[in-house]
């Protein structure tokens, strides 16, 4: 059978398709932007119905890009983006309304009832995340409460929730498989961990019905094979993880201690811990971090919403930059006399702060500053926020005290940024060759499943350094700078 394994990487504002070899190098590449629908502040949503045009024509785009058909591949492997909610029929495949993306923010108000109701120490313990509305749970349930007849469709068994793995998974296989992994399952505050299933309580807590719930697989399962009349052929479909799960995997951090961090449109760092699961005490999630042949892995999550959207900030509203490039070298020309600070908390705070309700603030402004101070400002912020979680997983865990933070994602292409980040954390901090390090992951699931690709040991070989950023700064100037940044988050927050 041939090498070859395609993954699907459905992100935030793209959806991607590559097909690698079996020497894991890029042969093909499909990549499409789709819409973000605002409809009032603090609400995001996506159309599923783009999701899915856009990711079946990336697949069929990476596959003429790489000159194959669909019969060389050897399996398909999925990585998405996590916590995004869909509903649908199952009698018709459509969905009864738009997806609520990780972003939105508009269960908040259930999520303050819910922690006023002293339910979050129990919520913690099975689900290992804070009750915040970024989970799918209490997107559901809006969805349930929200449209007209949802209710009654879910009480009747109509009705079938997914993440987008889950309704990517429904679309894929023409309706037979009904799926989701255990890491995304992880994402749903529903799912304890612990026992590896769904949770009656939770569902009985935020009154969702059972019916809806898609079956919850290990990441290497057997996930069905993709209906022959979109590619011609039955592809197996072998893999499946949330996004930043499959970027720890493509980062080969297999090993307890090893952590990346992922710089898109957010940041979200994870911590291996091993077979044990380790509860924060620092306001971090403990999740699955991968579950693999049975056994599953556990990792610490620092989740922040807003990076590499901030330098979108920088470009779209504020036209400082035209691209996004443009800001590393802007930032490195700042005023070093000025000390301008920004805490990015447009759609609130996310770890270790969990402020639904704080929004973005700027400090420090003098009549001096201008676009390179905001767009130093604007880098820096991810840096801190990073600083913020590291410090927070030092804490809970001893195994990450002297880490080497591997990252990846777009904004890491910014030398500035890197250089700042390893003087902030303290830290080296290492770029590998390979980029591509979500589909990467997801691809691997996939391709050893199928049993074309090799195990965990001879993929982590493969990883390349790239760079390494080793840190330069008096230790005087980086607590001055960290000071700065906590009294800037101090005065952003809505609670103190
Ligand atoms: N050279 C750069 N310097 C700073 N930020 C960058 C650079 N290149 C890309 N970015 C940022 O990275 C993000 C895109 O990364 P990507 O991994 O594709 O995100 P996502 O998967 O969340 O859509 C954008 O927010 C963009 O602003
Ligand atoms: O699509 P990304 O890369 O922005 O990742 C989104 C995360 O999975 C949200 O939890």
């Amino acid at each position: 059978m041939s090498g070859y394994v395609l993954a699907i990487d459905q992100g935030t504002t793209s959806s991607r398709a590559i097909v690698f070899d079996d020497r894991f190098r890029v042969v093909g590449l499909g990549q499409e932007e789709f819409r973000q629908h605002l409809p009032r502040s603090g609400w995001v949503e996506h159309d599923p119905e783009e999701i899915w045009r856009t990711t079946l024509s990336t697949m069929r785009s990476a596959l003429a890009y790489s000159s194959l058909s669909a019969s060389d591949l050897a399996a398909i492997g999925i990585a998405n983006q996590r916590e995004t909610t869909v509903l649908w029929d199952r009698r018709t495949g459509l969905p009864i309304h738009n997806a609520i993306v990780w972003q939105d923010r508009r269960t908040s108000e259930m999520c303050r009832r819910l922690v006023a109701e002293g339910t979050e120490p129990e919520i913690t313990a099975r689900t290992g995340l804070i009750v915040d509305p970024y989970f799918a749970g209490t997107k559901i349930a809006w969805l349930l409460d929200n449209v007209e007849g949802a209710r009654r469709l879910a009480e009747d068994g109509h009705l079938a929730f997914g993440t987008i793995d889950s309704f990517l998974l429904w679309r894929l296989t023409g309706g037979r498989v009904h799926a989701t992994d255990t890491t995304n399952a992880s994402r749903t505050m529903l799912f304890d961990i612990e026992a590896n299933a769904w949770d009656a309580d939770l569902l009985r807590l935020l009154d969702i019905p059972g019916a809806v719930l898609p079956e919850v697989r290990d990441c290497d399962a057997d996930f069905g094979t993709t209906d022959p009349s979109l590619f011609g052929v039955a592809i197996p479909i072998r893999g499946v993880a949330g996004d930043q799960h499959a970027a720890a995997i493509g980062q080969a951090c297999f090993r307890p201690g090893m952590v990346k961090a992922t710089y898109g449109t957010g940041c979200f760092a994870l911590l291996n811990t091993g077979s044990e699961r380790v509860a924060s005490g620092s306001r971090m999630l403990t999740t699955v971090g991968y579950r693999l042949a049975g056994r599953t892995t556990y990792a610490l999550e620092g989740s922040i919403f807003v990076a590499g959207a901030a330098v979108q900030w920088l470009r779209d509203e504020l036209r400082l930059i035209s691209s996004a490039p443009e800001s590393g070298p802007l930032a490195e020309n700042a005023d070093a006399e000025q000390d301008v600070v920004m805490v990015p908390a447009f759609t609130g705070l996310g770890a270790p702060w969990w402020d639904a309700e704080a929004r973005g603030a700027i400090f420090g402004l003098t009549r001096r500053s201008g676009p390179r101070e905001l767009a130093r400002a604007a880098l820096e912020a991810t840096c801190f926020q990073t600083s913020d979680l590291l410090a927070a997983m030092r804490r809970d865990c001893p195994q990450a005290s002297d880490t080497v933070l591997r990252v990846d994602g777009g904004m890491v292409a910014s030398d500035w940024t890197m250089q700042r980040l390893s003087d902030l954390l303290d830290a080296p901090v290492d770029r590998p060759v390979v980029l591509e390090t979500t589909a990467l992951g997801a691809a691997w699931i996939a391709g050893q499943k199928a049993g074309v690709w090799p195990g965990m040991d001879g993929f982590a070989e493969q990883w390349r350094l790239e760079r390494r950023f080793e840190p330069g700064m008096e230790g005087a100037e980086r607590a001055r700078r960290l000071g700065l940044w906590e009294d800037a988050v101090r005065r952003t927050r809505s609670t103190f």
